[in-house]
């Protein structure tokens, strides 16, 4: 056991406390499995490469201490359930799934869609694939899988990769799509959707944090997509603009939630796609959770979360008390709207017309009335934040 303290974060002295905590709170039907498991998570990576996005070392498995119930053997293979997006709206909770007796996931993104070329894919679904297309498709599953943690036949095997609703104007989406039903057909998918304008500023945030790391570490970052080439506060005002004027392209819509989510529900049929909202992930994630893990077939308490008045966000209480790395919850302490009221409220309003599309695309409400808004405004339930957009 001794061996497994060098490459974890928990120290020798917490594990048997850890432990007592963790068997108390697993059910009965877990506890043998779990208890025999039980031990630190390996790093993979002293450091995250991206300390914007994620803070701290690389697990095997997302949760610090393995919680696992299977006694079977591990192995390689690829994922029952995919977290698809949407980018800034809480995605990163889904690592807290791997804390479940019967769940596995990795915190690092694999993104292996998107490095697909759209036309292999597309001729692949034609059924007219040479075999140089199926050579390349063979080596992007062996690459997906080398991204993947190791795990038992009879747990289910989550990832995540908001990229794969990022749109390029280019049917990228689509290619997504059918390469993940042509992986596994039988693929679960997750989506979180937020108040786009929360989501906005997340995203500048984040690609500000990003710029500020790199300079200080003397990197230079004119290439880099992913940061801000100015301040936020210029970015803010850069992004106004561009939507007053209409001009916006691909990847900048925060509120695209229906380009994202059509071809998923296309490919796996709507009783696949669950659509979680990301504020109420916040305001009530036990609410938000219970439809999480009854959609994955799991007890719908089996996971429990508290608020942490320190963090500012809710934390795992059960079965082991745990919170997201210091990347996770900073830019959803401040109140955009009351920072930037003129901006936000140009956003609100273009962003308005997707959000209507969404609430009736997802069947949020059968459509938008009074009876809808009536719903909406009700504090505290899914989707709230959609009122001030819809009606
Ligand atoms: N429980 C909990 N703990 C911490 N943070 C939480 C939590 N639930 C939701 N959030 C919000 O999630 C925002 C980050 O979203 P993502 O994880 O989707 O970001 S990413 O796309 O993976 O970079 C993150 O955005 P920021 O506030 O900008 O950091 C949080 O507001």
């Amino acid at each position: 056991m001794d061996a497994y303290f060098v490459n974890s974060a928990i120290k020798k002295e917490e594990f048997e406390e850890l432990e007592k905590y963790v068997l108390k709170h697993v059910s009965g039907e877990d506890f043998a499995g779990v208890r025999k498991n039980f031990k630190p998570t390996t790093n993979i990576l002293e450091h995250s490469r991206d300390k914007a996005y994620w803070e701290g070392p690389v697990r095997e498995t997302a949760c610090p201490v393995q919680i696992r119930r299977s006694l079977e053997p591990l192995e390689r293979r690829v994922p029952d359930v995919v977290g698809i997006g949407f980018a800034k709206c809480g995605t990163g909770t889904l690592q807290f799934l791997d804390c479940h007796p019967r769940v596995t996931m990795r915190s690092t993104e694999p993104k292996i869609y998107n490095s697909i070329n759209t036309e292999i894919i597309l001729k692949e679904m034609g059924y007219a694939a040479t075999e140089l297309d199926y050579l390349n498709f063979e080596a992007v599953k062996k690459e997906y899988l080398s991204k993947l943690p190791l795990v038992a036949k009879d747990e289910i095997l989550i990832e995540k990769s908001p990229i794969y609703t990022e749109d390029d104007g280019n049917g990228q989406i689509e290619a997504n799509a059918k390469a993940m039903k042509r992986i596994n057909p039988n693929t679960k998918i997750i989506a979180i959707a937020c108040d786009p304008i929360k989501r906005g500023y997340s995203m500048f945030q984040m690609e500000g944090r990003r710029t500020k790391i790199r300079l200080a570490d003397h990197q230079n970052i004119k290439r880099c997509k992913a940061c801000l080439h100015g301040t936020v506060n210029e970015t803010i005002q850069e992004y106004t603009e561009t939507i007053s004027k209409e001009q916006y392209g691909p990847g900048t819509g925060f509120e695209e939630y229906v380009l994202g989510l059509r071809p998923f529900v296309d490919e796996f049929g709507a009783e696949n796609v669950l659509l979680l909202d990301g504020e109420n992930l916040i305001a009530n994630p036990n609410e938000e959770w219970s439809r999480l893990l009854e959609f994955l077939g799991l007890e719908k308490d089996s996971l429990k979360f508290y608020h942490d008045k320190e963090k500012g966000f809710p934390c795992l209480e059960s079965p082991l008390k745990y919170c997201l790395n210091g990347a996770k919850g900073i830019s959803r302490k401040e109140d955009v709207r009351q920072l930037y009221p003129k901006e936000t409220e140009i956003w609100r309003k273009a962003f308005s017309p997707k959000i209507k599309e969404l609430i009736s695309y997802m069947k949020i409400c059968d459509k938008i009335d009074r009876k809808c808004c009536r719903k909406l405004k009700k504090e505290a339930t899914s989707f709230s934040w959609a009122y001030e957009y819809a009606c």
